[in-house]
């Protein structure tokens, strides 16, 4: 329907003749998107021969990564190197920290080609991160799993889910998005005489991407949305994820990105934060890792407020505390085989493994047994040893970290350790997975992330179920992900009510990980994060700045309106 102003100006106009659009928007064909299938690596498969063939290769000697700005390579003479976790005495890449000058040159020359990207139109952005996704699914896909295999100790299925299916899938979701964010234009109400529009743009200035270690397609992710959408991007890479991000970074070179777009600076942590935040041009950050890290960030933000030239976008995505929730009526064999998954698999080194767990009295005694029965079976080692369940805790701090949590419940009354508690770093920081039992709720096993393979178990009497569903989002600031655990409908019913800002990622009679692009949305709320929902159609937009655009073709001739006419 037209308002009354419009249809007045209308017939004030009418007899006047249209000029045509000169605001071009963008002509995608258009295209659907789906998974990326996950590879088998069956004995004999060509897969498994080809990952074979490259995790020799990679392992066969240091590949020198040097920091990339623009087009020019340097090499600084801070130098570090990324070891094997499983193995540290083997170096797998040897790379150069960038100092404040070099980050700051970085910040340059990506502000510069931020306004050059910008003016490519997004049909031509989307074709290079299309290619991008190709030459990782087809012949670049080894070459990535090898990397995250041995640079950051993950299993063949880790590695495949993670660098090769989740990263393939970020790409091409994210340009699925993009393009179907595309379609949506403001209303016209007469075409002829006025026409609206809504364009993205780039966020003038730069883009800080600043990723974990745990997540090869996290650190894609990170660097390349914001890059799609027109953004300049200084990316620093986490230390322990160096040889996979470098990769990546190679890859969409090799797709057609241009130099500058995304400048690869690995740096000492707090050097990077203080230099990004104290610019001027920090448009962004695309952050993911820990609360604490996530916090220093925000607040160096705050102290330079006045600085910038933008409001600095924040997004981050941090920690978790992820629980499953287990009620009397639950099957056993899911809880017990769900929970070993999602608590040791990578270590439970994932933001969403379960790391607490609050089993009813009348189940305790099957699930207990179920679950030492399974932990006994798992293989801990090389990964690159197919059989292989699960490698080594990424670094020494990570080591330290974990067992001094084991340690300290060696030492208290309240808990008791049922299953592992083992641990080795002679040649790798090799953690075994270690169940404990707590008698106390709000004990920090229960309350804070530890980042390894710990879970532990707080045992509620049946009657108490209410209370115990209460401790859940009481006892802890994260609210990352969590799994309830039910066959009776009207519990779950009411645990989606009661538990609903628990966790962003919700999960009924499933395990707590394992979320797939397109699929689960990712991201927490409270302290686990600003909730983005990383593989979700609202992403990409947090990276445009977009313009709305109103086009008059028909001049206004009349100050008065027709009403004062009558
Ligand atoms: N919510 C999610 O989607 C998600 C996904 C993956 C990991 N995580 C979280 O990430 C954490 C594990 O990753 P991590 O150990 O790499 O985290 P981290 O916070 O130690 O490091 C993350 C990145 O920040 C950098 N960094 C450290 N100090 C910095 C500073 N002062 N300024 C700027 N950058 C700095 C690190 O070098 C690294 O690149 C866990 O807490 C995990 O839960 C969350
Ligand atoms: N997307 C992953 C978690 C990423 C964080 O580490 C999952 O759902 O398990």
């Amino acid at each position: 329907m037209l308002s009354v102003w419009s249809r007045a100006a209308r017939g004030a106009r009418s007899l006047e003749r249209a000029a045509s659009s000169i605001v071009e928007l963008p002509k995608f064909q258009d295209f659907g998107v789906q998974n990326e299938p996950i590879l088998g690596y069956r004995e004999g498969s060509q897969e498994r021969c080809e990952l074979a063939e490259e995790l020799k290769r990679t392992a066969a000697c240091t590949e020198d990564v040097p920091i990339v700005i623009g087009d020019e390579l340097i090499k600084t003479g801070d130098v570090r190197h990324q070891v094997m976790p499983h193995d540290h005495s083997r170096k797998l890449a040897k790379f150069y920290y960038a100092d404040q000058k070099t980050i700051q040159k970085a910040i340059d020359v990506s502000v510069e080609a931020q306004r050059r990207w910008d003016r490519t139109s997004l049909e031509e952005r989307v074709c290079i991160f299309q290619r991008a996704a190709e030459l990782m699914a087809g012949e670049h896909r080894q070459r990535l799993n090898a990397a995250t295999m041995l640079g950051q100790s993950k299993s063949v299925i880790q590695a495949e889910i993670d660098a090769a299916c989740e990263l393939i899938d970020f790409f091409r979701f994210n340009v699925f998005f993009l393009k179907e964010n595309a379609k949506y234009q403001p209303i016209s109400e007469d075409p002829s005489v006025t026409r609206n529009s809504l364009r993205f743009r780039g966020i003038d200035g730069f883009i800080a991407a600043i990723s974990p270690f745990n997540f090869t397609a996290i650190g894609g992710n990170l660097a390349y949305t914001p890059a799609l959408m027109g953004n300049g991007v200084v990316w620093k890479p986490s230390d322990t994820a160096l040889l996979s991000n470098w990769r990546i970074f190679n890859i969409l070179r090799d797709a057609g990105m241009p130099a500058g777009v995304v400048n690869f600076v690995p740096a000492d942590g707090p050097t990077f934060g203080r230099t990004i935040t104290s610019s001027p041009h920090l448009a962004g950050v695309n952050f993911t890792g820990s609360v604490p890290t996530f916090n220093w960030i925000w607040n160096e933000v705050g102290k330079n407020l006045d600085k910038y030239r933008n409001y600095p976008r924040l997004i981050g995505e941090c920690g978790g505390k992820n629980y499953h929730f287990i009620h009397p009526s639950a099957d056993v064999q899911s809880v017990v085989t769900s929970t070993i998954r999602s608590a040791f698999e990578y270590n439970g080194q994932k933001c969403s493994a379960c790391s607490r767990m609050y089993v009813p009295k009348s189940l305790y005694e099957p699930i207990k047994q179920g679950l030492l029965a399974e932990r006994a079976k798992l293989k801990i080692g090389d990964p690159t040893d197919f059989s292989v369940f699960t490698g080594a805790v990424i670094d020494d701090k990570a080591f330290a970290r974990i067992t001094g949590y084991i340690k300290n419940a060696k030492n208290n009354p309240k808990n008791k350790i049922l299953g592992g508690g083992e641990f080795d770093d002679s040649k790798g920081y090799f953690v075994q997975p270690t169940i404990i039992e707590t008698s106390d709720p709000h004990d920090k096993l229960m309350t804070e992330e530890i980042f390894g393979p710990v879970l532990t178990l707080y045992v509620y009497e049946d009657k108490d179920l209410s209370k115990a569903l209460a401790l859940v989002g009481s006892s802890t600031k994260f609210a990352l992900t969590g799994a309830v655990f039910s066959k009776d409908k009207n519990f779950l019913k009411t645990a989606l009510e009661e538990l609903k800002m628990t966790a962003g990622n919700f999960y009924l009679n499933d395990k707590s990980t394992g979320s797939v692009v397109g699929q689960q949305p990712f991201g927490g709320g409270r302290m686990s994060g600003t909730n983005d929902k990383a593989g979700g159609p609202n992403y990409v937009m947090r990276w445009t700045s977009p313009q709305s655009i109103k086009e008059t073709f028909v001049p206004l001739r009349d100050v008065d309106y027709p009403y004062m006419r009558d």
